[in-house]
């Protein structure tokens, strides 16, 4: 089921201090700034050989980086997401499997404008997963 590692997220409080200290301090290639109302992230990635991280900061109401960052003040890893070629196909097995769909169960577009959905950090040992169809 599981393709490559497409990314490591990472929240932070503040977006433009963690991009300051993954490009300029580790001299890391970071894309602009991506406001996702509808997901309640701004995000951007740093681009890495092998795969990227995303740098993620609350946006609106109810963001849920907000509420990760309520308990984790200083910021830390939030999600791995895995690629997979057929995000229903695996969606139906993983719930076949027992495990817990996030949201309505239904795919949203993601930041690469790809179908996305996420598993609860609860049934993969305390680890927030995203699959996201390439
Ligand atoms: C899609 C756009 C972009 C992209 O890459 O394209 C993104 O990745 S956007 C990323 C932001 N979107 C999401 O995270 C959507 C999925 N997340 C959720 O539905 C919630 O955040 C959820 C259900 C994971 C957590 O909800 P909430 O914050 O309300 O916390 P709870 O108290 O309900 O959490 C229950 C339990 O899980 C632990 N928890 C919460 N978040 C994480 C996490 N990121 N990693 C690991 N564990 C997490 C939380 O501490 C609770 O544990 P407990 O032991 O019961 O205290
Ligand atoms: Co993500």
């Amino acid at each position: 089921m599981l393709g490559r590692v497409n990314h490591v997220a990472i929240a932070v409080p503040d977006l433009a201090a963690a991009t300051a200290a993954y490009n300029t301090t580790l001299g890391a290639k970071v894309t602009a700034p991506q406001a996702l109302p509808e997901h309640g992230v701004t995000v951007v990635f740093v681009e890495l050989p092998n795969t990227k991280i995303e740098l993620l900061e609350p946006l609106g109401e109810g963001s849920p980086i907000a509420a990760f960052l309520a308990k984790n003040a200083s910021g830390g890893i939030h999600h791995i997401c895995y690629e997979v070629e057929d995000i229903i196909a695996a969606r139906d097995e993983l719930k076949k499997n027992g495990a817990r769909v996030l949201g309505d169960g239904e795919p949203k577009i993601g930041a690469h404008n790809k179908p996305v959905l996420f598993l609860h950090p609860k049934d993969f040992f305390g680890t927030l997963i995203e699959l996201e169809q390439v």
